[in-house]
């Protein structure tokens, strides 16, 4: 990552990584990312049906969860419990389960971290934030994500953080919801409400990850649009998470919290 130092681990053994979903589309990708990086080392390889609690006292660092929104919680548990940091980009969490992950690694005491990120690009890390700055300023603001089929989930997990940070500092400014006249729809054409923003899920084959964030006030409009046409876009941001998340005890929410964005 170029706004930091993607400084390999300078200690005398390569750290190692072991990866959850290693078969899936993303899981694929971090095991030839870990493989090309001389400073850490690929270790077991996990997919559905295998055991993760059978992890512990293997030599494992990091473990980095690209699953299914319905088994990461249960993997960063049985992580936190087999002593592994965990870098997690699966999405589905909520605030209750944030704040179960929380609290097991504060009774866990040993000092491990967590990173739950919904996006490692560093496109999409900077658009989240961009449209964070930006959304005090506008009275009307929507969220389009746009995403391969194959995708499970929607709305994605980066435009349900985006609306909600969106939200709360629409919230935090003493702004309402947008305007919108809207008086009868066939159901879903005004999109998903995500804290009060609307947001808007495309799938569409040809496409691998997208967003653009709208905002509006009258005679002007913002568009931030964050592009990844290839899985490769991820790999320098988880990296680099798999490199400071034993620095960072604790839980953090979002790659920005590794970057120093200012
Ligand atoms: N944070 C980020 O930057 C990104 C996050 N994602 C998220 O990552 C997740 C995975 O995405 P893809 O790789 O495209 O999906 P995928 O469907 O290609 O891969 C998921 C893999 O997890 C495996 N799996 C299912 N349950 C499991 C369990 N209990 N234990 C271990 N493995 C299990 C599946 O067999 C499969 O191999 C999704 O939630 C997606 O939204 C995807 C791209 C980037
Ligand atoms: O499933 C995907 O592909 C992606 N999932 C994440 C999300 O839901 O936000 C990150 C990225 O958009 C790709």
């Amino acid at each position: 990552m170029p706004n930091r130092p993607n400084r390999p681990n300078t200690g005398a053994a390569p750290l190692m990584i072991a990866v959850l979903g290693a078969a899936g589309r993303m899981g694929s990708t971090v095991c030839d990312a870990v493989q090309g990086a001389p400073d850490l080392a690929l270790g077991p390889r996990l997919d559905v049906g295998d055991d993760v609690a059978a992890l512990a006292g293997r030599g494992v660092s990091v473990a980095v969860d690209f699953t299914v929104p319905s088994a990461t919680e249960a993997n960063v548990h049985a992580l936190i419990d087999a002593g592994i940091h965990a870098v997690v980009g699966t999405t589905g969490w909520t605030e209750d389960s944030l704040a179960r992950v929380r609290t097991h690694l504060a009774e866990d005491g040993r000092g491990l971290g967590v990173l739950v990120a919904p996006n490692f690009a560093l496109s999409a890390v900077l658009a989240m934030r961009f449209a964070a700055q930006a959304a005090r300023y506008f009275e009307s603001a929507e969220v389009i994500e746009l995403h391969h089929p194959n995708k499970v989930d929607a709305p994605s997990g980066t435009a349900m953080h985006t609306a909600r940070a969106i939200a709360a500092v629409r919230t935090q400014a003493g702004l309402g919801t947008g305007p919108d006249a809207t008086e009868s729809t066939l159901d879903g054409a005004r999109g998903a409400v995500v804290d009060g923003v609307h947001v808007h899920a495309v799938r569409l084959r040809g496409l691998v990850a997208h967003e653009e964030i709208l905002f509006g006030n009258p005679g002007e409009q913002l568009t931030i649009r964050t592009d990844s046409f290839e899985r490769s876009s991820f790999m320098p941001g988880v990296l680099l998470a798999t490199r400071t998340v034993a620095e960072r005890p604790g839980l953090t929410v979002g790659l920005d919290g590794y970057l120093d964005l200012g």
